[in-house]
């Protein structure tokens, strides 16, 4: 089975060709334009002319946000396409480019079913302990207020590759999981299932991003408004803009690989920044260990947590209290253990399109009556 998968993150978007029957990806497009772009569709169109749309059997999408109803991978009609359109002010830097792919691409492939796999699907689960703000119940009732969790398709395929290097079943395993890349985020799995995580209501809550601040005193945020040193729409654009990584740095960059460098080369701004986002790492990876009575692995993946060994190393090495060791090997050739010694950590690729194009196909199925 051929399926185009659909990734729209934040500032980019990949799509991929998958053959399932082999987990092969045929054809693939890294697009570095927002997926609501005249860019972005020039590319997707070209990605389409290399291959007859025949031959593709279903589309998947990424939706980073499903909202209290969407708790699986499903076919859309287009009252859910309604229905997403819905879900933009929950995840404003990723729903709108989910809608213009559907609405491009349904265009596009009339004919064949469009899946949508929600990133907040894998922690649908949680219990309501794990999902349950302490504020007013009015506001929770009356707002939906709860922790969804997201980068639940990244999470999907990295349980299952570590339970494949581990050489054990899914459902047996206690797993710390790391998703470090544009978004970042942490999630304790027990038995197989998401118990907590450190993303809530919307993709900013938790760890330091490359651009995102993630948590914050929210007392800060009442006297920023309060005191008016800010508009909303400016604390709202420094949150998810100008913070992580780049803030840390003073606008030096989002990107570890640079800040590495640079921290080499002595800058001090550069290390501040790493050492706070593997201090913020450690952190709340200890925060969702509190729910796991056993631990099994530290599963680091997304982009730095597979091609930055030294934020791994920094992370390993400094949660002795977990159980884990400094000394990894730092060979990035294929997903493997790297740890040498104490509780296994283990680096997975990101293979959002390989878990993208399983679900679809899954979901892409005729329902046995
Ligand atoms: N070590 C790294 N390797 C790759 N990307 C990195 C690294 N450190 C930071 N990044 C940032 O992560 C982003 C890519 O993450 P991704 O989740 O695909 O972005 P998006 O927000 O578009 O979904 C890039 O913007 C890049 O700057
Ligand atoms: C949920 C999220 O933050 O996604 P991304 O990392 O792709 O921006
Ligand atoms: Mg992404």
């Amino acid at each position: 089975m051929l399926i185009l998968t659909v990734n729209p993150g934040s500032s980019s978007l990949r799509a991929h060709l998958v053959d399932t029957t082999d987990h092969r990806v045929v054809d693939a497009a890294e697009i570095g334009h927002p997926a609501d772009s005249d860019e972005a569709r020039k590319e997707l169109r070209e990605l389409l002319d290399r291959m007859p749309t025949d031959a593709i059997s279903a589309v998947g999408h990424r939706l980073v946000h499903g909202g209290p109803e969407l708790t699986e991978a499903v076919a859309v009609d287009n009252e859910l396409c309604e229905k997403v359109r819905g879900l933009t002010s929950l995840a404003p830097l990723h729903v709108p480019n989910t809608v213009a792919l559907l609405d491009f691409l349904r265009t596009e492939i009339p004919e064949r079913p469009h899946v949508l796999c929600p990133d907040t699907a894998f922690h649908h689960g949680l219990s309501e302990v794990a999902r349950t703000y302490a504020l007013p119940r009015q506001w929770r009732d009356d707002w939906g207020l709860r922790r969804y969790g997201f980068h639940g398709i990244s999470f999907a395929w990295a349980l299952l590759r570590a339970s494949e290097l581990l050489g054990k079943p899914a459902e047996s395993l206690n797993l710390l999981i790391a998703h470090l890349s544009g978004g970042s985020s942490v999630c304790a799995v027990r038995g197989g299932r998401s118990v907590d995580t450190s993303m809530g209501f919307t993709p900013l809550e938790g760890l330091a991003m490359a651009k995102r601040s993630g948590t914050v005193d929210p007392g800060m945020l009442v006297w920023l408004l309060r005191e008016q040193k800010l508009t909303l729409e400016e604390l709202e654009h420094g949150l998810q803009h100008e913070s992580g990584l780049l803030g840390l740095s003073g606008g030096l960059s989002e990107d570890t690989r640079e800040l590495v460098r640079a921290a080499r080369d002595g800058n001090d701004r550069a290390q501040l920044a790493l050492d706070v986002f593997t201090h913020r790492t450690r952190r709340e990876l200890a925060g969702v260990a509190a729910s796991l009575d056993r631990i099994d692995g530290l599963v680091l993946t997304g982009d730095i947590g597979w091609d930055q060994p030294e934020v791994a190393e920094d992370i390993a090495a400094g949660l002795g209290v977990l159980g884990f060791r400094g000394g990894l090997d730092t060979a990035r050739e294929e997903d493997a253990v790297i740890s040498r010694g104490g509780v296994p950590v283990l680096t997975v690729q990101s293979r959002e399109e390989l878990q993208l194009a399983m679900e679809t196909a899954r979901a892409a199925q005729p329902k046995r009556t």
